[in-house]
């Protein structure tokens, strides 16, 4: 098995290590985290210590994923590690319980945990995180480091901007348009588009207000 490594040690990281266990394609060989103690074990995994050590790595991995949660984060890391290291392979994980429809394209760096739904010709960008039950229909497409909570739904042909956040148990209606950099809250129903940078809310979603670039929502 390629062997690799996780970035990151929270609680994003436990659920991201169960679904590379069980989809069982690689063999993690530790954790990088700056926040952890090099040598201390952590979910079953030795800290390797920070970022840095990928340069005394050389040939030893297949390559490795960022398993923080919050999207502007993420790629924050990712930046940073392909600053230095252009060519990382970023790893994608798939839980086996997941079920994934012809067509589908899913980006490097990005999760699907257990029993979310793909449907037919979807492109999951880079970097993206979808949830236990996740249900992303037919021909939608997905920008890079987005997120959608566990329990939520699309209809077909929807459209998610860069970085923008679905929370948990939102649904979207088919041929809806979403931003970047949009926070659609929890519980929603979207039935019309929403715009880039803001935070929607509600039955139907609402805009409420405007967000900042990297805002936390977490
Ligand atoms: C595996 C995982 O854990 S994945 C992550 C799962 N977690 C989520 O999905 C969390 C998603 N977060 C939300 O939905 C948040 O409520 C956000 C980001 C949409 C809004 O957060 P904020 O802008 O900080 O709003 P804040 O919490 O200050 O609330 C402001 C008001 O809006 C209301 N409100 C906030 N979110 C919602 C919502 N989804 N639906 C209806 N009303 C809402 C609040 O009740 C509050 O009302 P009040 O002023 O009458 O008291």
């Amino acid at each position: 098995m390629e062997k690799i490594i996780v970035f990151g040690a929270g609680g994003h990281a436990k659920a991201v290590i169960d679904v590379i266990e069980k989809a069982g394609l690689y063999e993690i060989i530790g954790i990088l985290d700056s926040y952890k103690t090099p040598g201390s074990i952590v979910y079953g995994y030795e800290i390797l210590g920070d970022e840095q050590v990928v340069s005394n790595m050389g040939g030893q991995i297949y390559g490795g994923i960022i398993a923080i949660g919050d999207n502007w984060r993420r790629s924050q890391l990712v930046n940073q590690l392909t600053s230095i290291h252009p060519d990382f392979n970023f790893i994608s994980a798939v839980h086996p319980s997941a079920m994934v429809a012809k067509g589908t394209v899913i980006g490097q760096g990005s999760v699907i945990m257990a029993g979310a739904v793909i449907g037919s010709d979807t492109i999951i960008g880079d970097h993206c995180i979808l949830y236990s039950q996740a249900s992303v229909d037919h021909d939608s497409t997905l920008g890079n480091f987005v997120t959608f909570a566990p329990n939520t739904a699309t209809g077909g042909n929807v459209h998610i901007g860069d970085f923008s956040v679905i929370s948990i148990g939102a649904n979207i209606i088919h041929s809806i348009v979403i931003g970047e950099h949009t926070v659609i809250g929890a519980g929603s129903t979207v039935l019309s588009n929403i715009s880039d940078y803001c935070v929607a809310y509600g039955t139907p979603a609402r805009i409420v207000r405007t967000r900042l670039l990297g805002e936390r929502y977490l």
